[in-house]
């Protein structure tokens, strides 16, 4: 029963982050939505500026901190382990939805592309993005990722092992293909308010100070394969051409 239960609630998580997924992407893009990141000004810029920087932050804290080991060893003590990732998806999808349902547009334009092609350009790049998030999660382990592989060895009465280091297609020649992915869902933009650039500019320091902080994890976890790595690979900008397998 307990099997089942955890199962059902790891499911429901990833069809949280389903939904929530594509929520936030058509809050970025000004799609489908009534509110969304370029809506109507609501209050004055002093409260937006304040109350944005508390929503970027409630979400950085959130998703760095639940996915530190020393944290997690503490939180299984609570959480039980086959539904802690699980967990940490609805505490994600949580942290987002009160950045979509709080935030506070600022419609000062700091770039607007009236060039058709480039506009065209632009858009392209965000919806290379918001494709590119799934497909390279899909590169390294995309229900490990999110959840349903833990609750799935639980279910079958298995032992979930970790998964061993990997470089598939992207991550041989960028470090952080998802994060790069992340960028251009935040930043391709043909028109571009004080509000969305407060959003990139706070993400995008959010992903540079995740990423140090997760080759720190990486590099105790794996050592000297994950030091190499390093030495190869770069970190955000790609060398295409060179492929680096380790
Ligand atoms: C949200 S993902 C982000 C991965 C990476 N920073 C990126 O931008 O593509 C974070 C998880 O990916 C795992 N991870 C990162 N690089 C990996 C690799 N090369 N092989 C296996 N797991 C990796 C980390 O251990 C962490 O659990």
């Amino acid at each position: 029963m307990k099997r089942w239960m955890f199962f059902v609630y790891g499911i429901a998580c990833y069809l949280a982050f389903l939904a929530v997924y594509a929520w936030f992407c058509a809050f970025t893009g000004n799609l489908f939505v009534a509110k969304s990141i370029d809506a109507p000004v609501t209050s004055s810029v002093g409260a937006a500026v304040a109350v944005n920087l508390a929503l970027l932050l409630g979400f950085g804290v959130q998703h760095s901190l639940m996915a530190r080991p020393a944290f997690k060893r503490v939180w299984t003590r609570i959480v039980p382990q086959p539904i802690e990732r699980s967990t940490y998806v609805l505490a994600s999808c949580l942290a987002v939805v009160l950045l979509i349902w709080q935030w506070r547009p600022i419609d000062a334009v700091v770039w607007n592309v009236e060039n058709t092609t480039a506009r065209g350009v632009l858009w392209t790049l965000f919806a290379i993005g918001w494709l590119m998030v799934p497909v390279v999660s899909l590169m390294i382990n995309h229900f490990d990722l999110f959840g349903v592989r833990q609750v799935w060895c639980y279910l079958r009465g298995r032992e979930c092992q970790p998964l061993a280091f990997r470089t598939p297609w992207l991550y041989s020649h960028v470090r952080h293909p998802l994060y790069v992915a992340w960028a251009l869902t935040f930043w391709a933009t043909p028109t571009m308010t004080a509000g969305h650039l407060l959003f990139a500019i706070g993400l995008t320091a959010y992903m540079v100070a995740a990423a140090l902080v997760e080759e720190r994890d990486l590099l105790a976890h794996f050592g000297q394969q994950y030091a190499a790595y390093q030495q190869t690979v770069p970190r955000y900008i790609p060398k295409f051409g060179k492929r680096t397998s380790l």
